[in-house]
């Protein structure tokens, strides 16, 4: 439902909350809602799955079209209403606000006349929200350190996702996941849990910044920092092509001197100097020379963190580009289809992390040190051999199993990264998983699986298994006991994980394709079928305007 350039135009009364602002100049056009729409409204408004202070908000946009804004009615009224003021795209929890250049061009193809409301009469235009946070932060040096944004288990859903997919970074000794990395290794379905977050942090800087509507989400990244990652000082805008960023928002997904030491964010001026990196923290600041800064060398364990940077530039908006990769991508499977959650490894160097000359397979060295070896498919008695000419790490893109200790489990992953997936997965949901097998009434959990016995030959890959351990091997908060049970239900429990995503991905990527957006909307997925009433009225008011 972005849109560019095109003119809003409320129709109804306007709610206003508290004094009007003194600003005459800035007129307001409201006009009344066409009687055609009334039932609508009416109807809409009364949706069960708005809360009792949300109400819906129509606005026209184009001869063509109409939008349906959900919102707290006075958050979405002082947002909606200063149609002078230039507005940018955006989607909002489902919701859109669309860019007017001028007011006067686009009316409502309804014959409405203008009819002043008592509302209307007081009414010009009412204040925005006041940014919750202007006042600690802004000056010459606008940032915020906002604690406690992101909770443990959404930090821990990202680790997940990045240990299971992340490749060699764009700078020495970091290891990132982007969001079309992810949608061009067959795990399109896992960019599903960065954009409740994405929204919430432009929601945030929105506000801290106070910019309403104003931005485009142009990178979102998951990074590890690695032992030597260091960055010095600079803006995030300091290079030609990176002039469109506005604004950056750093959450750190783990703590600073538990999983790692150094990787302190510092600025050159200005308050809070410095960030100590805390999980769930996220420090927002402008891109540019007003937030010089730079990260300490971290010189032990991994710096996780989720960096966005946003944009006024429409042109460079991540989301279009993220959608037509996931079409290409992720509209070709059916729901039901199982293969449709097995990830596609990217080209194998790409997974190569190198450090002082040496390296290892980045798939490799996450299996490792959680004590996983990757053995061939093959049993024994077939006699597996590897060609003398083959690139021995060409055998994680084909069919293998994991051994550990003396022995291998049964199952056969498609690929090294699809066995790296549910290797992470086990550990995300260990202490879930121990928890059920003490409940369940044969669970003591000691029972050996037959999946032990001993099949495959372990693969040799060259990797440096002392690095790994440097590198990903310390502060690594293993302190679960393995249990192969544990393990099998970890791997139809990550089969479900996975499908679900999918599922969900499907059905939002007509409503994100249609929209050029990605965005949440709990009314995609109704309880019953009149919650997705919005949706269905939409349409047809869509073709009725056409
Ligand atoms: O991770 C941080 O604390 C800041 C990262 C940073 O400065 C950058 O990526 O440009
Ligand atoms: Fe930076």
């Amino acid at each position: 439902m972005k849109g560019h350039g095109r003119k809003i135009i409320q129709l109804g009364i306007p709610i206003i909350e508290g004094p009007p602002e003194d600003d005459n100049q800035r007129e307001t056009r409201v006009e009344v809602v066409p009687m055609l729409l009334h039932d609508l409204f009416d109807r809409l408004s009364q949706r069960k799955s708005y809360l009792p202070n949300q109400i819906i908000v129509l606005l026209t946009t184009t001869m063509r079209s109409l939008l349906v804004l959900q919102g707290k009615s006075a958050d979405v009224a002082k947002l909606a209403i200063p149609a002078t003021r230039s507005l940018n795209g955006s989607s909002n929890g489902g919701s859109s606000l669309v860019d007017e250049k001028s007011t006067d061009s686009a009316r409502p193809s309804v014959g409405v006349s203008r009819v002043q409301t008592p509302a209307m009469a007081t009414y010009n235009s009412p204040p925005l929200p006041p940014p919750p946070l202007a006042a600690a932060g802004e000056g010459e040096h606008p940032r915020h350190h906002l604690r406690g944004f992101l909770s443990h288990e959404t930090c821990k859903e990202l680790e997940f996702v990045h240990r299971s997919c992340g490749a060699a970074g764009y700078r020495p000794s970091v290891v990132s996941t982007s969001l079309p990395h992810l949608a061009a290794t067959g795990c399109g379905h896992l960019i599903l849990p960065f954009v409740p977050v994405r929204e919430r942090l432009r929601d945030a800087v929105e506000s801290a910044f106070s910019c309403p509507f104003d931005l485009f989400v142009e990178f979102t990244g998951l990074i590890s920092w690695c032992k030597g990652a260091s960055i010095g000082w600079h803006s995030d805008d300091n290079k030609p092509y990176l002039k469109q960023r506005a604004f950056t928002a750093v959450c750190y997904l783990n703590d600073h001197g538990k999983d790692y030491k150094g990787g302190i964010l510092q600025f050159q001026d200005g308050e809070p100097s410095c960030i100590t990196p805390v999980a769930g923290d996220v420090v927002i600041y402008t891109a540019d020379n007003r937030n010089n800064h730079c990260v300490d060398e971290v010189t032990e364990g991994e710096r996780l963190t989720l960096t966005l940077w946003f944009t006024r530039d429409s042109a460079c908006d991540e989301d279009p580009k993220l959608l037509s990769f996931l079409s290409k991508t992720s509209l070709s499977y059916e729901p039901v289809h199982k293969k449709c959650c097995i990830p596609l490894p990217a080209s194998d160097n790409m997974y190569w992390f190198s450090y002082n000359q040496s390296g290892f397979d980045i798939r490799c060295a996450r299996v490792h040190i959680l004590g996983f070896c990757f053995h061939t498919s093959m049993d024994e008695e077939n006699n597996f051999v590897v060609s003398a000419e083959d690139d021995p790490i060409e055998l994680l893109g084909k069919p293998l199993r994991l051994g550990r200790e003396d022995g291998v489990f049964d199952k056969i992953f498609a690929n090294g990264l699809h066995a790296l997936q549910v290797v992470q997965f086990y550990y995300w949901k260990a202490p879930e998983l121990a928890a059920k097998r003490k409940q369940s009434p044969s669970g003591s959990g000691s029972a050996c699986h037959p999946a032990r016995q001993s099949r495959g030959t372990k693969l040799a890959l060259p990797c440096n298994h002392g690095l790994e351990q440097i590198i990903f091997g310390l502060y690594k908060n293993v302190d679960i006991e393995f249990v192969w049970n544990d393990f099998e239900l970890a791997v139809s429990m990550w089969e479900d994980y996975s499908e679900e995503l999918q599922r969900k991905l499907l059905t939002f990527l007509p409503y994100w394709l249609s929209s050029e957006a990605i965005f949440v909307d709990n009314s995609i997925f109704p309880q019953n079928q009149v919650e997705n009433f919005g949706f269905v009225w939409l349409c047809i008011l869509e073709s009725f305007y056409m």
